[in-house]
Parts: structure tokens; C-alpha cells; sequence
């Protein structure tokens, strides 16, 4: 640790080495030297809780005495049920950041510097209580001059330097943690901070989520039953989020719902769909669907704000509720690649395929070079008996999602954090629909998501690309060839190639040629297929419409060569087969 930071922070320092020894965690700490050179507070056995609350409980307590960045902390570290078992992880589950508002004058103030003007000039009306308080910011209700009913989230004076202190200290005891922990290496808990750090820097820029926001929003162009609330630019910075004002219930509010009229089941299947076109279609998600996140509203024909409505005249009246998404800060990327792999990896534990679950998590990248592929079937083929038989419309996600995780986990499989939202977002949503409507099954309705995806991924113009982006990475890893061979023949020059090291880096230069020119020949053979059959398929209407090849040659000219194509592929095929 160095010393100036531990100067500088040490009141801070003071105050974590309280929570730890009042939450039973003091003789670790000490013993370990986490936090040596800090003089520890005597904490009086009465005031500590070790001996009335579980460990789940206490890490929990020790989280939320700390404030926001332990907080948040304990909400990442809640999404990786590869790492943390069931018990904390429900603990963890339930950290709420709710904490006393922040005084109106500060708002006030906050408002009128960061916007340049005083706050009667800006809103019409401006509530002074707000309708929600968390540690990182507070939300006020307002309105426009132009009437618009808006949400206001303002950022907590001086939030920026607590957090940016405890981060600090945080990598420190990561860094002292992992020096002296086996644990705490194998967690990677350095790399837990990191991310955490990342994402919390992000969530303090509410220009950000603003962004976040939009990019969700434009996902949801064309479907009138989502909406996402329209940002206001000229009324927003890092410290200030100004947008549309959603009027509903809470999803967490099942009574109220109820008694409003709404259909559980209905809301439920509106919100899976909602999650589920953010992730297999969309690709870009909203990774923290907490019910104080999703709110119920009624039918309406036109989404207000966003100006992106699709028109409904003319149509029978559309009874579904819309749902409301809210707060932006957590969001997930998945590349087409990914969405790909999801979609098979889902598709191949549907098939009840071990090879093809394999084969899936392989083609992710993820098994890494140590892993016993031997133990890692056998714990696939385990979890495979599990689910045998039992219908897709019943198998509980999150169980099915921890369960893969934890066999990952036992492998060294690295999953890539985009994954690991992927699977908070699907842990979530089940939590919170469930809850709603216990009789629900999410993966009943991502079914249809996924072979929507799988068959958009056939489209033959999605196979060109594929085709393309496979020729691409051929080429780059053709292109590092002669610079690793140059390194791999200095070695051999100079009697330092040792075989242990130079046989797997060859094995696995040499895999993963041939890995993707079997999927480049693979797509070019399904591309030329595609077009073939598009040809025949179009060529057996020419019958009727004799006029089209005269009026495009072009098409004559494209199946010809899709022809040639796939003859030549084939015969290739057949023949490096005889080699
Ligand atoms: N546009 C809005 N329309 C209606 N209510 C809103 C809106 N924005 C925020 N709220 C209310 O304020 C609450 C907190 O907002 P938000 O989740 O964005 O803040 P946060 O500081 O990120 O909180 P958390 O840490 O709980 O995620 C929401 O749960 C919701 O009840």
C-alpha cells in the first residue's frame, strides 16, 4: 500500500476497519495484515454481531455501513454466482442504497450552476420532495415551461471524491488481499475492483446514461408496448439527468397491479419480451431489471417524447400494458458473435447435447489451456442427466445459469463480463417475474427470440458477413504467423526452445486455422447453398415471369457463378477429405 495514499485516506481507513471488526470480520483483517500499520478500533463484544448473524447477513451489513462503493461492490459482486455461493449471494441480493434525501437547497444550488440558470427560468414547477433517494443521486418530479411532466436526477454533492477515495482503498486491500489470499487471487478479486471501478466512474457521468438510455430506446423503434423516457440535452450534464416523467406502478407492486385491472401473466410475458429483444435481437441490454427499474402503464396508443411512435390508426385496439423501463446506468453488450453463441449454447442444452454445449463455450474462447476437458464433460454430461427429459417450459433459469456458472467456474472457464451481466439480467428478470406470477416460466418465451436470431443468422446476406469476418480473422492471424515463427526460429537459433512451451503455442496457432477455415468453407458452402437455392427458388418462378432474366442478365450471370461456387466447394471438400 503506499504509505502517502493510507496518509491521506486515513479516516476512511479508520472507518472500514470499524465496520469490519463490528461485522465479526476484525480478527481476519488483523491476522492477515490487510490493514496493518491502522490503529484498529476496540469494538465492545456487545456492539459486534458475529455471533447473531450469518456470515451471508454480516457481509451484507458491512457492505451497506460503508456507503455506496461497497454497496455497488456488493451488487457486481452479486452478479457472479460463478464465484460467490447461493447463501451470500441472496444477501447480496438484497442491498438496497436507499438513504436519506439530500437537502433542497443543495439541489437547488447544484441545478443552477450546472445548468447556468436560475432554477424559475428552467421548470415551470419544481417538486422539492423527492420521489426517490439513493446514495449516488435523488430524482425530483418538475415541469416545463412547455408543460412536459419531467424526472430530474441530480447527483449528490461531493459524491465524486467519496467514491473516488474508496476506490483507492479498495484496489489496495484487493492488492494486499490477493498477495496474501489464495482465495482471494483465485476470486481475481483485483479484477472484481477494477470492474467495479469502471462501472461506478460510468455511473457518476449521467451524460452517459443518457446515451444508454437513447441507444435502449432506438432498439425499441418499432414497438409501441416498451418505452423508454426521452432524454431532455438541454437540461442535462455529468451531475444532471432531465427526462420524460413515466407515470405507472412498480412491477414489485403485484396488489396494486392486480387490483388495477392488470393481467399478471400479461405483464410478465410484456416484460420478458421486452428483456429478451434487448438481448438476442438488439444486442445492447439494460442489466439491472429490479422492480424499481420496470413500471407498468397503461395501454396508450402513442409513446410520448421519444417522437419515435409507430401508428396505430386503423388497428383493433391493442389491450397489452406498456412497459417502462428506467435508470441506465448497468447496461451490457453482446456482439453478434455472442448472441450467436448464447443462441446455441441455448440451443444445444435444448438438444441435450453435451458435445454441442462444449463446442459452444469452446467457440466462445472461454475454456482455457489448463482446463480438464475430460472433467469438464463428465460435469456437462452430469448437468445434462439433470435437465434430461424435463420440459424447456419448466426448467428454472437462474438454477440452469448458476449451475453452468459454477461448473465454469471449477474449469477456469473465463467468462467475459458481458456474460456475466447476461446471466445477472436473466437471474433477475426470473426473480422479479416469478414473484409476479409464480406459475411463469421465462425460457418459454425466449424460444422464440432465440430461433428468431438463429434464423436471421442463416439469412444469406448475414452469411456473407460471417463469411467476410472469418476471411478477415483468417487473415490477421495469417499475418502474425511469420512474426511468431520468426520468434519461435530466433529461440530455435539460439538452443532455447523449450519443447513444452513451443509445441502447445504451435498446436495452437495451428487449431485455430483450422477451427476457422473449417468455419470459413462451412459458410462459404452455406452461402453458396443459400444463393444456389434463392437462384432455383427464384429460377422456378422465371416459369411464370419469362420477362425477369431479360430484365436483370445480372441474375443469370449471379447463379451461374453461385453454381460454379458451390461445385467447386464441394469438390474441394471431397478432395482435401482424400488427403
Ligand atoms: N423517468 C422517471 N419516471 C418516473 N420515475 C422515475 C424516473 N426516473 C426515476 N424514477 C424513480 O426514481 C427511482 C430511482 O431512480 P434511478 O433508479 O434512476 O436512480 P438511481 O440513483 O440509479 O437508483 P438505484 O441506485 O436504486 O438504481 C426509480 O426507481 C423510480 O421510482
Amino acid at each position: 500500500m503506499k504509505a502517502g495514499r493510507k496518509f491521506r485516506h486515513l479516516h476512511r481507513y479508520r472507518d472500514i476497519a470499524a465496520a469490519f471488526a463490528r461485522n465479526g470480520f476484525g480478527v481476519i483483517v488483523k491476522e492477515l495484515g490487510l490493514l496493518r500499520h491502522i490503529p484498529f478500533p476496540r469494538i465492545p463484544a456487545e456492539e459486534s454481531n458475529s455471533h447473531t448473524r450469518t456470515t451471508g447477513e454480516r457481509i451484507r451489513l458491512f457492505l451497506q455501513e460503508l456507503g455506496p462503493t461497497f454497496v455497488k461492490l456488493g451488487q457486481i459482486a452479486s452478479t457472479r454466482p460463478d464465484l460467490i455461493p447461493a447463501e451470500i449471494l441472496a444477501e447480496l441480493a438484497k442491498l438496497q442504497d436507499k438513504v436519506p434525501p439530500f437537502p433542497f437547497a443543495d439541489v437547488k444550488k447544484l441545478l443552477e450552476a450546472e445548468l447556468g440558470a436560475p432554477l424559475s427560468s428552467l421548470f415551470d414547477r419544481f417538486d422539492e420532495t423527492p420521489i426517490a433517494a439513493a446514495s449516488i443521486g435523488q430524482v425530483h418530479t418538475a415541469r416545463l415551461h412547455s408543460g412536459e411532466q419531467i424526472a430530474v436526477k441530480v447527483q449528490r454533492p461531493g459524491i465524486r471524491a467519496v467514491v473516488e477515495t474508496d476506490l483507492e482503498i479498495l484496489q489496495d486491500l484487493a492488492r494486499a488481499a490477493e498477495h496474501r489470499l489464495e482465495w482471494a487471487s483465485r476470486f481475481g478479486i483485483r479484477d472484481l475492483v477494477d470492474e467495479l471501478s469502471v462501472s461506478l466512474l460510468a455511473e457518476l457521468d449521467y451524460t452517459l446514461e443518457g446515451r444508454n438510455a437513447e441507444r435502449i430506446a432506438a432498439q425499441f423503434h418499432d414497438n409501441s408496448h416498451v418505452i423508454i423516457p426521452a432524454i431532455y440535452w438541454d437540461l442535462t450534464t455529468r451531475k444532471v439527468l432531465a427526462m420524460d416523467y413515466l407515470n405507472g406502478i412498480s412491477i414489485g407492486e403485484r396488489e396494486l397491479l392486480a387490483a388495477s385491472g392488470y393481467e399478471l401473466r400479461s405483464i410478465a410475458e410484456s416484460v420478458a419480451g421486452a428483456v429478451f429483444e434487448q438481448l438476442f435481437i438488439g444486442g445492447f441490454f439494460h442489466a439491472d431489471p429490479h422492480p424499481g427499474n420496470v413500471i407498468v402503464m397503461p395501454p396508450r396508443p402513442e409513446k410520448p417524447g421519444s417522437g419515435k411512435t409507430r401508428e396505430n390508426r386503423g388497428r383493433s385496439p391493442d389491450v397489452r400494458p406498456v412497459i417502462g423501463l428506467l435508470d441506465f446506468g448497468l447496461v451490457g453488450r453482446l456482439t453478434p458473435g455472442m448472441k450467436g453463441h448464447f443462441a446455441s449454447l441455448v440451443i444445444a442444452m435444448r438438444r441435450q447435447s453435451t458435445d454441442g454445449v462444449i463446442k459452444a463455450i469452446e467457440e466462445m474462447g472461454l475454456i482455457s489451456e489448463m482446463a480438464d476437458r475430460f472433467k469438464l464433460r463428465r460435469e456437462v454430461d452430469l448437468l445434462r442427466e439433470k435437465y434430461y427429459q424435463v420440459p424447456f417450459s419448466e426448467i428454472s433459469l437462474s438454477e440452469a445459469v448458476n449451475d453452468l456458472f459454477s461448473v465454469a467456474y471449477r474449469h477456469r472457464v473465463k467468462m467475459p463480463k458481458d456474460f456475466m451481466l447476461l446471466g445477472k439480467t436473466l437471474l433477475t428478470l426470473e426473480g422479479v417475474l416469478t414473484s409476479l406470477d409464480p406459475e411463469f416460466t421465462v425460457v418459454s418465451v425466449a424460444e422464440p427470440f432465440g430461433k428468431r436470431l438463429l434464423l436471421e443468422r442463416m439469412q444469406p446476406r448475414r452469411l456473407a458477413e460471417t463469411a467476410a469476418g472469418y476471411a478477415l480473422e483468417y487473415a490477421a492471424l495469417l499475418g502474425e504467423l511469420p512474426s511468431r515463427l520468426r520468434g519461435i526460429f530466433a529461440l530455435m537459433q539460439r538452443g532455447k526452445l523449450p519443447l513444452e512451451l513451443t509445441v502447445p503455442d504451435v498446436d495452437r496457432i495451428m487449431k485455430r486455422l483450422d477451427r476457422i477455415s473449417g468455419r470459413l468453407s462451412f459458410s462459404i458452402v452455406l452461402l453458396s447453398f443459400s444463393i444456389l437455392m434463392a437462384g432455383l427458388i427464384i429460377g422456378s418462378s422465371l416459369g411464370r415471369q419469362p420477362d425477369l432474366l431479360t430484365r436483370f442478365p445480372a441474375l443469370e450471370i449471379g447463379f451461374s457463378i453461385a453454381g460454379l461456387m458451390f461445385l467447386y466447394m464441394i469438390i474441394s471438400i471431397f478432395r482435401s477429405g482424400r488427403k
